[in-house]
Formats: C-alpha cells, structure tokens, sequence
C-alpha cells in the first residue's frame, strides 16, 4: 500500500531533489508537487522534470498533499512552515530532513499549531547542493531517524516511517535531544574539525607557497570534501545544535589536548594504545555497513562511474 497519495516537498536542492527522483523510483503513482524560494532552482528543478507541479508559492505546492516535507536549511524551517500555515489539506502529515531536531521542531509546532508534525532526518546525503546533486539511491542502505513528540499520532509515525523505508532506508525512532546529542558526534563535530583543519592549512599555504595543494593526497584530501560542504546549511546546524556541540567540543578539545602531551612528553604508548582503538572502530564501521557498501554508498551514480573509471574524489 502507497503510504501517501500526493507529496509535497519544499526546497528543491540536494535533499529535495533525492526524494523526489527515489518517489519516481520507488513509489511510481504517486503525484509529486514542489516548491522553492529560489527563482533559479525553480526552473532548473523544471528542466530536470523532478517533479509533476513546480509551484509558484509554498502554499499552491502543499494544497492537497497528504505529506509535506520540509527541505530547507535548519534556519529556514520556521519561515518554510509559516509560508504553508493556513494552506495545508486536513489531516496532511508535515514533516522535514533537518540534520538538528529539537530546535526545528519546536519552530514547526509553533508555525502549526495544530497539525500533525512528525520530524525526520535521513542520515545521508554529500558535501553537494542543488537539484542536479540529488540522485534516487542516496537513502538506500542508510539510516532515517524520526523524533516523533511522545503524544504523536502513531497512525501517521508508521506511514511515514513507510514511506521512508519504500525509499529503501533504514528508520528508527529516538527523542529529538538524544538526536541532537548523538549527531553533535557522529557529523557535526567531524565536519567543524574539517572545517577547522582545511582552514588552518589555507593560511598556512601563504607561509608555504601551495605545499599544502601539492603534496594534498594524504589526509588532507578526505578532509577537504567534507569542508567542501553548503556553507549556509552548516552555518544554520551548528546555530541549531549549539549546546549539544559546544558539549562535545569541550569533550574533544579536552581529548585532543592529552594527546598534545603525550607528543610533547614522548609517551608512545597513549598515541599506540588510542590508534590501536580507532583502528578497530574503523574495522567495525565497516563491517556494519557492508550492506550498504554494496547499494552505491552515498554516491551520485555519475562519481560511482568516474571512480570506476580509476579518477579520483
Ligand atoms: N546535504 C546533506 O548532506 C544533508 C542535508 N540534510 C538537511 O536537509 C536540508 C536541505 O539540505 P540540502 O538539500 O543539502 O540543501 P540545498 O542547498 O541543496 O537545498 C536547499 C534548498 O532550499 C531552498 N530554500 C531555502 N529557504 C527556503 C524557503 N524558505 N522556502 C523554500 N525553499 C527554500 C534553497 O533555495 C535550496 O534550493 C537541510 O536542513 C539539511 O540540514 C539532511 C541530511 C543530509
Ligand atoms: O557528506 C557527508 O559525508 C555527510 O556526512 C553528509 C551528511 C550531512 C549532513 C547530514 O545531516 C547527514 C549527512
């Protein structure tokens, strides 16, 4: 059974564009209406035929849609679900992708009173933007956390949580805090380290006169995807996700400086005890994904051909 018959989506850039070409995928029939602020996006996200309706207005997008889902940057969800109050179909289902929950979700029920909201986010995506980055596999293989509220509509966690597996992901269910806390971790704080580090290395490059681009094919290279990331969307989570980040930062900051004397003093043994660790966490890492290794693993089937191809990311 189709979960839902008509899906709106709101913002049509990476996260947009993905669910819209997996519904075509995976969920033929089902009538596809879009919308977003930007007039480029729009007509480009027509030329693609992402979707059935390219609407003028947030509001014509979500009229008659049984789900909404919010794609927009964390910062633009309060302004995304007022630009739909007033207009969505009784008993619509609204939802959203933000990659932080409990500050978008109390900006969702504060925009809607009264509607039934049920917060997702997929964990999957790239460090690209835009409709032309999606693709219909990203969700395949990879976890969908909802953060439903404790009095929400179970009827409707199940049908979206149904919808996200006909995508092919994986769903669970956590509160909002536990997210935030767990993400702050898991993503977040790798990507403020890799920020933090391509940064650090760009000024140093004027000290070194471009070493840092020439010899970039150790580390440094995997870093610089993930810096590579939407400056506007990571700007807007790391606000969101403040307290849970800054927790994490002081844990890290606290870790990174027992390593620092460990250098300073000689003592090989920390640095061989915690490398020995990592080493195994990254084996178990990889035997947990095995299964999602072999469903084209957060990649855009165009990059899968190029690394075939032997070219590098
Ligand atoms: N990029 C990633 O890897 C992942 C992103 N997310 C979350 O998904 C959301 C969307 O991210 P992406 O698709 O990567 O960004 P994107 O930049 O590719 O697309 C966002 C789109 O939203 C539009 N937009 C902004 N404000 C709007 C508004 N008020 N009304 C309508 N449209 C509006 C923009 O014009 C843009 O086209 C974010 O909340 C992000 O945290 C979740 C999982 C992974
Ligand atoms: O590109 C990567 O490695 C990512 O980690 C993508 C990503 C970014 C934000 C999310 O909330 C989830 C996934």
């Amino acid at each position: 059974m189709v979960p839902f018959a008509t899906i709106a989506v709101i913002g049509l850039g990476l996260i947009g564009s993905s669910i819209a070409r997996a519904v075509r995928a995976s969920l033929p029939g089902v009538a596809l209406r879009g919308f977003d602020a930007s007039d480029d996006v729009r007509a480009r996200a027509a030329g693609l035929d992402l979707i059935d309706v390219v609407a003028g207005t947030a509001a014509e997008a979500v009229s008659g849609a049984d789900l909404v889902i919010l794609c927009v940057p964390v910062g633009a969800m309060a302004s995304a679900a007022h630009a739909i109050a007033g207009s969505l179909a009784p008993g619509a289902v609204v939802s959203d992708v933000g990659s932080s929950k409990a500050g978008v979700a109390a900006s969702l029920r504060e925009a809607l009173p009264g509607a039934t909201i049920i917060p997702a986010h997929p964990v999957a995506g790239t460090e690209n933007s835009g409709p032309e980055a999606g693709f219909a596999t990203l969700f395949r293989g990879r976890w969908c956390i909802l953060t439903p509220d404790e009095d929400a509509d179970a009827a409707a966690v199940q049908r979206l949580s149904d919808f996200w597996s006909a995508l092919g992901a994986k769903v669970e269910l956590m509160d909002a805090p536990h997210h935030d806390l767990v993400l702050a971790v898991t993503s977040h704080l790798p990507h403020l380290i890799a920020f933090t580090i391509v940064g650090t290395a760009s000024d140093l490059e004027r000290v070194t006169e471009s070493e840092v681009i020439k010899y970039s094919a150790g580390g440094f290279r995997d870093f610089t995807r993930i810096a590579a990331s939407n400056p506007v969307m990571w700007r807007d989570i790391f606000l969101a996700n403040k307290g849970a980040v800054l927790q994490m930062l002081q844990r890290f900051s606290e870790d990174l400086f027992h390593l620092q004397r460990a250098i300073r003093h000689d003592d090989g043994d920390t640095l061989f005890d915690l490398f020995t660790r990592t080493r195994e966490i990254r084996r178990s890492v990889i035997e947990q994904g095995q299964d999602v290794a072999k469903a084209d693993f957060g990649r855009h089937p165009e990059e899968e051909a190029g690394a075939e191809a032997g070219t590098r990311r």
